[in-house]
């Protein structure tokens, strides 16, 4: 049988079906061909075929999808006016449906972005739960009453919690099905109306879901899919009828993001890059710690905004570090999605590839040393790469300062505390770290010290959707999920009534 034939075998009918015709953009309830009729190809990153033929939207259906937005938000049927509990109740059933389908998601995330069948499913799982964890909020977007104190006059004052109006969701291609649920879903649930702009290298789990949206009976309008190129995110940016922004990816698109929507003020939420330093410490519990070390810089290929990229290991304990991680690097089987023993798929693009071999073969070149893995690529057909940890790195390489989103270490011994922690804020960004220490005086003191969003003590990855996520410094603006995550999608309203 030829590799394709023998992949097509293994897909359920559903996923065939969705990927033998080509996908159109969803717009006010409707699958629709872009206004000029482009389409683009989804590539399988493990065997660099075309997977499916995508309409590609324009600034002119970033327009069509506003409108259809703006009127869903505004129309006497509108999500906005539906009741809490009816929302709640659509939502809930929504992550049921999930589900029900998570193998039709996995497959479609794992042949579009390369991941493993089991991240995949894991991905879909989140989802699901997000879901049902926001269906639980519709119903708690409480207000406050306030006292006030006028002399001689009597007030009522309290605040409502109401939408936004139309939210654009710009996600990226490292969790496509995850992202697109963590703009969707808090958007919703609170109200609001979106546009979801999926990644150009992994456009389907999105078009997935909103075809599930539509039969699960969310109202046409409500959420519209616009796969396509950064011109359509630009466009849906700079729209004057959009009221938020909520986007995750690169730093360098951030900032565009934040100059384009000052146009007209709109919100924008940014979840950016990320660098995070891992620190063990001399007196941890080493087995956990190695393989914490290997999770954090090799997990989902290495393309995970919080992944533990630099790490640092005090000096006593830093060959027998070095050895267990490299050790964990090597065990790890790097293959298709598909294949059940696969535990590290392709990176998602030609375009990654490159980037991130080129990071690599950079720091050979600037005298570092490759422990594990190779600047090379490691197959013939794919983009495959091989988990890399590399030491002799110093502070100003390049593999050391910038964002790779591939699975690289590097590694650099410390002997202080208040040197290391001055090392691992030497940064632009600020999204995660971590520290391991059986000493939890230590941990919680180095882990108070650390300029990031989320800092993990004795773990890594340890995630839940009730948790705020986000960034300091260049690694963006606002936190995602938990209650936190949900007031970003609403206005505060201060409501003041005199008692005559
Ligand atoms: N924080 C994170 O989770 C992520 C960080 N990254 C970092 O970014 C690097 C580059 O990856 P890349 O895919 O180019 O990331 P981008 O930031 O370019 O892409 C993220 C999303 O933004 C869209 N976009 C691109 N340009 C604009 C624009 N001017 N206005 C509005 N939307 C736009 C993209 O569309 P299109 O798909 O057409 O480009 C995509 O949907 C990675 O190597 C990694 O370092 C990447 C992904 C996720
Ligand atoms: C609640 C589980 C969240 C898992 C999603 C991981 C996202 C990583 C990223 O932002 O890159």
């Amino acid at each position: 049988m030829s590799e394709n034939s023998q992949l097509n075998s293994q897909l359920l009918p559903a996923v065939s079906s969705f990927l033998s015709s080509p996908r159109q953009l969803l717009i006010d309830g409707e699958w629709v061909d872009a206004k000029d009729g482009k389409t683009f190809d989804t590539i399988n990153p493990a065997t660099e075929q075309v997977l499916a033929t995508v309409a590609q939207a324009s600034a002119v259906d970033a327009d069509r999808a506003v409108v259809a937005a703006r009127n869903a938000f505004e129309s006497g049927s509108s999500w906005s006016k539906m009741t809490p509990r009816d929302r709640s109740h659509l939502l809930w059933r929504i992550g049921d449906m999930i589900d029900d389908r998570i193998e039709e998601f996995a497959q479609l995330e794992s042949l579009d972005n390369g991941k493993s069948l089991a991240s995949a499913r894991g991905d879909a799982g989140v989802a699901a739960e997000l879901f049902r964890y926001f269906a639980g909020w519709a119903t708690k977007m409480e207000g406050t009453t306030i006292p006030m104190s006028v002399p001689g006059r009597e007030f009522h004052a309290y605040t409502r919690r109401e939408a936004l109006g139309v939210v654009a969701g710009i996600v990226p291609w490292n969790f496509p099905l995850t992202m697109a649920a963590f703009k969707v879903i808090p958007s919703i649930t609170a109200g609001n109306t979106v546009v979801l702009k999926p990644a150009e290298q992994t456009p389907l789990t999105a078009l997935y879901l909103g075809q599930l949206l539509l039969e699960a009976g969310v109202p046409a309008g409500v959420v519209n899919v616009l796969p396509g190129f950064g011109d359509a995110g630009a466009a849906l940016v700079d729209h004057f009828d959009v009221d938020k922004v909520a986007f995750t990816g690169s730093t360098e698109v951030g900032k565009k993001i934040a100059a384009g929507a000052s146009k007209n003020l709109k919100k924008v939420s940014l979840e950016l890059g990320g660098k995070a330093p891992n620190i063990i410490f001399n007196d941890a519990d080493l087995e956990a710690a190695i393989a914490g070390a290997a999770l954090a810089g090799y997990f989902n290929e290495g393309q995970c905004c919080v992944n533990g990229s630099r790490l640092y290991v005090q000096r006593d304990v830093f060959d027998q570090v070095i050895e267990g991680v490299a050790a964990a690097a090597k065990a790890i089987k790097v293959g298709d999605g598909f294949d059940p023993s696969t535990t590290m798929g392709p990176l998602v693009s030609q375009e990654q590839h490159e980037k991130v071999m080129g990071y690599v073969a950079g720091a050979v070149k600037d005298g570092a040393n490759i422990v594990a893995g190779s600047p090379d690529r490691a197959a013939e057909t794919g983009y495959f790469f091989s988990p890399t940890l590399i030491t002799g790195v110093t502070e100003d390489m390049a593999v050391q300062t910038d964002e790779i989103f591939g699975p690289v270490i590097t590694a650099i011994p410390f002997d202080t505390e208040d040197e290391v922690v001055a090392a691992a804020n030497n940064t632009v960004y600020g999204l995660a770290a971590g520290v391991w220490s059986k000493d939890l005086g230590t941990a919680h003191r180095v882990g108070s010290k650390l300029r990031a969003g989320t800092v993990w003590l004795n773990t890594w990855h340890a995630d839940d959707v009730t948790l705020p996520r986000g960034g300091f410094k260049q690694s963006g603006w606002g936190r995602e999920l938990g209650s936190f995550g949900l007031d970003d999608y609403t206005e505060l309203k201060t409501v003041i009534a005199e008692l005559r």
